[in-house]
């Protein structure tokens, strides 16, 4: 049904590597962060920390893109055992879906329940500004309907369902819990909540483009995360996930901004330190997951 084509990792490739994470550290991670562009300082709020290159875990691949330092890093918040990735890959950079996705099934062959998905995005809601944190309600899926997903090719039922329910992908008690967090932090005038919806990039957005996402309902859009969901949903996680808007997308002939890279950090840098106490204050408060069905 699926010749030739490699179309993903055999169980036995996930769990060389993770049994490798196991037998290299001690830190036995419940949540996984995923920082997006310019969001990799995430990883420095973890204690106790034991840090891998991604160049010296085995079958990992590697981080191109600026802004992702390419390190795998364990530790506590708030007394809680965490893995963060300080860089994701995505499909621009020539990665087949199944690389780019390869971490999910690694953290949850580690026993991680939940994923907290972070990204920089461009708003396309009129009403967003630059430097606005949107929690991520629903995605659209855009290389996912040209047959790029994740989930393509032979399913592992150890991992998950054959055709998973993608109607309730962003969990909404932890979405709850962050609202009740941005509101005590004092960041309710920055805090939105929208439809994240992934190009394939790596070239920014027409404006034609933009119109047409904004029209199809998306408030925010980028190059990650959703194949990432796709993937920590299929195996029973939890899944959590922000926006920063970096920049605001062009939808206006008339005018004169560039979506860029260097940009997008900026924003980054500047929402660092909130973002930090935002994620700290929500992984205090995940409690377990029960409803864990891989
Ligand atoms: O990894 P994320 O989705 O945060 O990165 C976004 C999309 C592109 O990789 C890059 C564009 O500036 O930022
Ligand atoms: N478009 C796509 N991806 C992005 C953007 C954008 O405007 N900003 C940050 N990542």
């Amino acid at each position: 049904m699926f010749p030739e084509q490699k179309l993903g990792y055999t169980y036995e490739e996930y769990k060389v590597t993770a049994d490798w994470l196991l037998a290299n550290t001690e830190h036995r991670p419940l949540i996984a962060i995923i920082c997006g562009s310019g969001l990799g300082g995430l990883a420095e709020i973890l204690k106790d920390q034991k840090v891998f290159s991604y160049s010296d875990i085995p079958n990992f691949p590697q981080s191109t893109v600026h802004g992702h330092a390419g390190r795998l890093v364990f530790g506590t918040l708030k007394g809680k055992s965490c893995v963060c990735m300080q860089g994701r890959f995505h499909l621009y950079e020539g990665y087949p879906i199944w690389k780019v996705t390869f971490p999910i099934r690694i953290f949850r062959l580690l026993g991680v329940e939940t994923a907290i998905v972070t990204n920089a995005a461009g708003g396309l809601n009129e009403d967003y500004k630059v430097g606005d944190i949107m929690l991520i309600k629903d995605h659209l899926n855009m290389p996912g309907f040209a047959g790029n997903n994740p989930l393509v090719g032979p399913n592992d039922e150890r991992f998950g369902l054959r055709f998973p329910c993608m109607s309730d992908a962003y969990d909404r008690d932890l979405r709850k819990l962050a609202k009740t967090v941005a509101r005590d932090l004092g960041y309710s005038d920055f805090l939105k909540e929208g439809v994240y919806c992934v190009l394939g990039g790596p070239s920014f957005e027409t404006i034609a483009e933009c119109n047409m996402l904004k029209r199809l309902g998306a408030d925010a859009v980028g190059m990650s995360t959703v194949h990432e969901v796709i993937v920590a949903r299929h195996c029973g996680m939890r899944v959590f996930g922000l926006s920063l808007i970096t920049n605001k997308a062009v939808m206006d002939y008339n005018s004169e901004s560039k979506a860029n890279h260097e940009e997008v950090l900026q924003t980054g840098r500047e929402r660092a330190s909130q973002l930090e106490e935002m994620i700290s204050r929500l992984v205090e408060g995940i409690e377990p997951n029960n409803n864990n069905v891989c």
